[in-house]
């Protein structure tokens, strides 16, 4: 440690949040002062490890043997979650940013609905921002936010190509939390990340470097810093996500559902041919709504059918005193979802194995892919 300046300014554990995460090694911020922070590359404590005890972007972390001059450091706890989401696994969210173009591509009810419903079955509160005003008449614009307040959300409408300013609402949304962006492909998420980190890739390649590896490799997610205090994950996008919550999560996903409490004359009424069921059928999204039980209720049969199956779900009884059901980290399903990650794995492997200098150093994911 030379040269490193007095050790009361310079302790060597502190706290801070993990904010990217690739193979054995996390990139943790760790704040000094009012709005300063310094980023520490930092392996995990063997007896982590032994505990079992992951470590996931996200989480607020004790690093000790702290090195301020090389910015090195070890994980040595990991504080309890508030949550976890598990694609991309990432904990302690406060806000999931969802993100869909007005046009270009064309905006599907069903699919904005599908997201809506994913977003809200992790019990994170789901803010709705609609892009792309400039490619949609003020008249059509008006159209779906009245459509969506039926719904029961108030979507933020912006341009990320055209906004001289983003709206204030958006800023003050993103400030001073943990957010994720998600959205389908194409929608502009990439483009507002670049907007509202405005360093974004000269960070990204800095934390790719000290990383070793590209941004763009299947398992990365990464929280960026926004200058108004927060912080922002972007992920990669996708057309179609499973639902696949309970049946009483399902229906809280539904502001139009969790809105109407007691208009039913049964308490486990589906809303589907249940007699007195004040509910059915007096909204727009009540077919979609149909499909997705089927959906629900055939997953659930499903898990029923498998002995093991409660191995792959975690129950959890939230805060607001509601069981609610979490799918695991899985990091083997995860792993092998297609041949390409698969192989992007076999090459993190080979990194890692390259990089380690005794076994405790190893994941154990990577332990258990050589079968230890
Ligand atoms: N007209 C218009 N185009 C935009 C706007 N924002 C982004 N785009 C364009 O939309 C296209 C897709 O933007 P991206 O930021 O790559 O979208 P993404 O959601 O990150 O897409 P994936 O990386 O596939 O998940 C790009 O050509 C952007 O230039 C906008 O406000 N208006
Ligand atoms: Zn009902």
């Amino acid at each position: 440690m030379t040269g490193s300046p007095a050790t009361n300014l310079n302790p060597s554990s502190a706290t801070g949040t993990v904010v990217a995460c690739q193979a054995n090694y996390y990139q943790v911020r760790v704040p000094v002062g009012k709005h300063q922070s310094i980023y520490f590359l930092c392996t995990r404590r063997a007896r982590l490890k032994k505990l079992g005890q992951q470590v996931v972007v996200g989480d607020e972390v004790v690093v000790e043997e702290m090195d301020w001059q090389d910015r090195r450091g070890a994980i040595a706890t990991v504080s309890p979650r508030t949550n976890l989401l598990d694609r991309p696994p990432i904990s302690n969210v406060d806000q999931i940013l969802l993100i869909f173009a007005l046009a270009e591509p064309v905006l599907e009810p069903n699919q904005l609905s599908r997201f809506l419903v994913k977003a809200e079955s992790t019990n994170i509160p789901v803010t709705l921002c609609l892009n792309k005003r400039d490619l949609l008449a003020e008249s059509a614009i008006e159209q779906w936010k009245t459509r969506l307040f039926h719904w029961g959300y108030e979507p933020l409408v912006i341009s990320v190509r055209d906004d001289k300013a983003l709206p204030t609402a958006l800023l003050e949304t993103l400030r001073g939390r943990v957010s994720v962006v998600a959205g389908p492909s194409g929608v502009g998420k990439s483009s507002l990340l670049n907007r509202l980190v405005p360093d974004v890739d000269a960070r990204t390649n800095t934390v790719s470097g000290k990383l070793g590896r590209g941004r763009h490799t299947t398992r990365h997610v990464e929280l960026f810093e926004l200058p108004t205090g927060g912080l922002l994950a972007d992920t990669p996008g996708f057309n179609q996500p499973d639902v696949t919550c309970n049946v009483e999560t399902l229906m809280q996903c539904f502001p139009e559902i969790r809105q109407r409490p007691g208009h039913c004359q049964f308490n486990n009424c589906l809303h589907r041919d249940e007699p007195g069921c004040g509910i059915r059928g007096t909204w727009e999204r009540y077919d979609y709504y149909l499909a997705l039980l089927d959906e629900v209720l055939q997953h659930q049969q499903q898990l029923e059918h498998r002995p093991a199956a409660e191995a792959m779900e975690k129950v959890k009884m939230g805060s607001d005193g509601q069981v609610h059901h979490e799918p695991k980290l899985e990091a083997k399903k995860y792993r092998r979802t297609s041949r390409r990650r698969h192989h992007q794995d076999l090459q993190d492997i080979f990194y890692d194995v390259m990089e380690a200098k005794s076994i405790d150093d190893l994941d154990d994911a990577v332990l258990e892919e050589y079968g230890f």
